[in-house]
């Protein structure tokens, strides 16, 4: 079972009845309607600790990490990350945060070595130590050097994948906000994703926040498990404690006791 060393106690991530409201039209006469997308979350990861949001489709976990990445803003509640809340603390947090999703922009013309050496110039890197780094960081993760000098736009997503991840970690961030970081990956992609996401935590004590849909993801990397469900969290805890708690044998079926949800068959094969 996976533990965290005694020593680390302070807490990296702090989310107090978190709240945000989508307002759309059905149609263009329809009226406003409102969707409440977070429902008043709170929950605490630790210095060091991995968090796994897991929630099927719509549950709200990318709009949670949106609001932590400083991408969205919250309707109500409040976020406290590495000592700075949000939105006061915005800039500070962007410089000390990597964030990871399916969604991720690059200029699609150039090379990985390009939009690496791009995002470096952003952050202020010297450029040698930076290639270097991604270099090291893309090889860990299993992406071919001979392909580094290709266009993104011929890569496939998995790729981009590894690319975004790359990019996040340029920086050596204390603390890693990850979306779905190996969905649609293949399975030797996903374990190497995996592994190095350990490996990381173990080197550097990197807080992570990552949302998925994969539970077998979900209990290997996670320290606490957080069940997302429309807007709520309706549970948390260790995987062993979240399985005791539903009385089940697997963690698939304690979300299903849980939450009253299940996961489609498509879900549970990506
Ligand atoms: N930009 C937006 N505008 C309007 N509604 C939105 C927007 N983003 C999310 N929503 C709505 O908020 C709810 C939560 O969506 P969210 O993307 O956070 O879910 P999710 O758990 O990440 O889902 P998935 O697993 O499919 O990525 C959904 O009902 C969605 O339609």
């Amino acid at each position: 079972m996976l533990t965290l060393e005694p020593t680390k106690t302070q807490l990296a991530i702090e989310v107090s009845n978190l709240k945000k409201v989508f307002r759309k039209r059905d149609g263009l006469r329809a009226p406003l309607r409102e969707e409440w997308a977070l429902k008043g979350v709170s929950f605490q990861v630790r210095e060091g600790e991995t968090y796994g949001l897991l929630g099927p489709n719509g549950s709200g976990k990318s709009t949670l990490i949106r609001i932590l990445s400083t991408l969205l803003t919250p309707d109500g509640g409040t976020v406290r990350m590495l000592g700075h809340t949000l939105p006061e603390g915005e800039r500070e947090l962007r410089r000390k945060m990597g964030r990871v999703s399916v969604d991720a922009a690059f200029y699609k013309k150039l090379s990985p070595r390009e939009n690496l050496l791009y995002a470096a110039q952003l952050y202020g890197l010297e450029p040698r130590t930076a290639e270097k780094r991604a270099m090291q960081i893309l090889e860990q993760l299993g992406l071919e050097s001979r392909r580094f000098g290709d266009p993104i736009e011929e890569m496939s997503r998995g790729m981009q994948q590894k690319i975004a991840i790359a990019r996040a970690l340029l920086i050596n961030p204390p603390l890693l906000l990850l979306d779905e970081p190996t969905t649609g990956l293949d399975p030797k992609s996903r374990r190497d994703v995996q592994a190095f996401l350990e490996d990381l935590r173990a080197r550097e004590g990197t807080t992570i926040l990552l949302t998925t849909h994969d539970m077998a993801e979900a209990e290997r990397l996670s320290h606490r498990i957080g069940f997302l469900a429309h807007g709520r969290l309706v549970a948390e805890g260790t995987a062993n404690e979240l399985k005791q708690k539903a009385g089940t044998e697997s963690l698939e079926e304690a979300f299903i006791a849980l939450t009253g949800e299940a996961f489609d068959e498509e879900e549970l094969e990506r």
